[in-house]
């Protein structure tokens, strides 16, 4: 894991609190909180437009909000992205340049690129290739992987499964159970049949408000109208 300045033996904590953010009067979130710690894959659901990306973003720091804390082992780091080591954020559009190659994107990145696909064979004969050139499902998988596989101690996946086809979905899930031994993983994906076995802490955004789920996430999940019941 990366050598953070505080605690950079033990678990590392990340914590939003107090975020709030409304567009044109309307409230997206309402003072929210949430907590995510290396070793976790933390799981974030909620209903089209309920606010998952905006919270990615905020605690990313890419959103700038007034009142928004985010806070690594209780210190204040706004934005996190300057922090060195802490995170990385894949956001649903595209990250990487599409004139990048696989190859340069996994060097910009510290990665290896050969370890981060041993186990997408099919990855390999294309590092010379630019991203732009992949395929949409492939580019997903493969800024899904390289950011994955980058040494910072947390990484904020907006839809990483995306067009990804079920197979390496499979296979990407795989990978996060493996990597989170290292790090914290916060995931945001419709796919909830390969998000919700991964979880150990499950949140479901409704109207707002940030809900930790415990017990039948199932059944919560149709009474708060996010699955068909
Ligand atoms: N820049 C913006 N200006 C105005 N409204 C915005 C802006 N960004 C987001 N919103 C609104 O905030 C709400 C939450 O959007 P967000 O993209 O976070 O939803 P989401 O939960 O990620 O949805 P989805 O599951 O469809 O990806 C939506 O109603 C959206 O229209």
């Amino acid at each position: 894991m990366s050598q953070l300045l505080d605690n950079p033996t033990g678990p590392q904590v990340l914590e939003a609190d107090g975020i709030r953010i409304a567009f044109g009067g309307q409230q997206v979130l309402g003072s929210v909180y949430m907590r995510v710690q290396t070793g976790q894959i933390v799981g974030l659901l909620g209903r089209n437009g309920s606010g998952k990306s905006v919270l990615l973003q905020t605690i990313f720091g890419a959103r700038t909000v007034a009142d928004a804390s985010v806070r690594l082992n209780g210190r204040r780091v706004v934005p996190a992205f300057r922090e060195p080591g802490l995170l990385n954020y894949l956001p649903q559009e595209p990250l990487l340049p599409p004139s990048l190659t696989l190859a340069q994107a996994a060097r910009l990145l510290g990665v290896d690129i050969e370890a981060a696909t041993v186990r997408f064979p099919e990855l390999q004969p294309q590092f010379g290739q630019r991203i732009g050139e992949l395929s949409g499902g492939s580019a997903r998988l493969v800024q899904a992987l390289l950011l994955l596989h980058a040494d910072t101690a947390f990484s904020l996946f907006d839809e990483p499964f995306s067009g990804v086809m079920p197979v390496h979905v499979e296979t990407l899930a795989e990978e996060m159970q493996r990597l989170r031994q290292r790090k914290g993983l916060l995931i945001t994906d419709h796919r909830y049949a390969e998000v919700l076995p991964l979880c150990d802490v499950v949140y479901l955004l409704h109207q707002g408000r940030l809900l930790r789920l415990d017990g039948d996430v199932g059944e919560q999940l149709r009474d708060y109208g996010y699955l068909a019941s």
